[in-house]
C-alpha cells in the first residue's frame, strides 16, 4: 500500500524551479533514500512534503487513514499531528535544554498533557510526566543516550546531537519519518551504528522512512529503493545495485565525492 504519492509536483523560486514536476510513491515500511548531488532540490522536496513551503504545482497525498488525505495547504503542526515527523540538515534542538527535556516537548506534541494541568501541576500531571519520563529514557537507551539525560543537549558531541535530534522525532510517534542528512559530519564508525539503528527503527517502530544522504555507504547500506535527483528533477529510481550502476546517475555524480 503506498503510505505517500506525489503527482507532479513542482516548486519554483523566482525563476529557479528547484523541484520539477517529481512523481513517487513510497509503500508503508519502506526505507526509501533521495540522493543527487548538491542543490539538486532534495531539502526543498522535504520542504514540501512537511508544508515548509507551498508548491507552485502538483499534489502530496498521504495515506494513514481511511480516506487519502491531501497535504497541500496544511500546515507544518497539521502535517506532523497526521503523523510525519523530520530532522534538519542544520541540527535544530533546543540546546539549552537538557537532552530529556528536548525528547519530552516531543512527547507533549503528540500526549495531551494539557495546558492547565501542567500549569496547575494537579497528581494526573505528575503521572503522566513520570509515563513520559519513563518512555524517553526507553527511547534515548536505543541511542545510547540515556546516560546523558540530564546533560544540556549543547554540550553533547555532534554525532549525539545528531542521534538526539532522531530521538525527539520519535517522541512524536509518526508514521512516516524523514532524515536530512543524518549522517553528516559523523565519523565514519558513527555512520555505520547509525546505520544500523535507522534499520532497527524502522522495524522496531514500524516505520516508513525517507532518507536525504550523501555518505553513499550509509545509502547503499540501508536503503531498499533509491531515487534520484538532479537540477529538481527526477533522474532514475531503483534498487541500490540498479541505481550504482545506473549510467546517468554515474553521470551525474562525477567527480562527486563518494
Ligand atoms: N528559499 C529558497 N529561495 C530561493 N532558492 C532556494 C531556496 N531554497 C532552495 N533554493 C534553491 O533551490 C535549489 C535546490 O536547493 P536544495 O537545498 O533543495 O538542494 P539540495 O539537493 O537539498 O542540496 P544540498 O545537497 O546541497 O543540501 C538550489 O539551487 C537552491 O539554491
Amino acid at each position: 500500500m503506498s503510505i505517500l504519492s506525489v503527482e507532479k509536483l513542482t516548486k519554483q523560486f523566482g525563476g529557479l524551479t528547484a523541484v520539477s514536476d517529481i512523481n513517487l510513491s513510497i509503500q508503508k515500511n519502506e526505507l526509501v533514500g533521495l540522493i543527487g548531488p548538491n542543490g539538486a532540490g532534495k531539502t526543498t522536496f522535504f520542504n514540501l512534503l512537511t508544508g515548509v513551503y507551498k508548491p507552485t504545482k502538483g499534489k502530496i497525498s498521504l495515506n494513514v487513514g481511511k480516506e487519502p488525505i491531501s497535504l497541500i495547504d496544511k500546515r507544518t503542526d497539521q502535517i506532523a499531528s497526521l503523523g510525519i515527523a523530520r530532522t534538519f540538515q542544520n541540527i535544530r534542538l533546543f540546546k539549552q535544554l537538557t537532552v530529556m527535556d528536548n525528547v519530552l516537548i516531543g512527547m507533549h506534541q503528540k500526549n495531551n498533557v494539557g495546558t492547565i494541568r501542567s500549569i496547575l501541576r494537579v497528581p494526573s500531571f505528575f503521572k503522566m510526566e513520570d509515563k513520559l519520563k519513563k518512555e524517553a529514557l526507553e527511547l534515548l537507551a536505543i541511542f545510547n543516550l540515556e546516560d546523558s539525560a540530564d546533560v544540556l543537549a549543547e554540550n553533547l558531541s555532534y554525532g549525539q546531537q545528531r542521534r538526539l535530534e532522531i530521538v525527539r522525532a520519535l517522541a512524536t510517534e509518526p508514521s512516516l519519518l524523514f532524515l536530512d542528512e543524518p549522517a553528516a559530519g559523523m565519523n565514519p564508525q558513527e555512520s555505520v551504528e547509525l546505520t544500523k539503528l535507522i534499520r532497527k527503527i524502522q522495524q522496531e517502530f514500524d516505520l516508513t522512512v525517507i532518507l536525504i544522504e550523501h555518505d553513499m555507504s550509509v545509502v547503499m547500506n540501508v536503503c531498499e529503493r533509491i531515487y534520484v535527483l538532479e537540477y529538481g528533477r527526477l533522474l532514475a529510481e531503483g534498487t541500490p545495485e540498479a541505481i550504482r550502476s545506473n549510467p546517468d546517475v554515474l553521470r551525474a555524480y562525477l567527480g562527486e565525492e563518494e
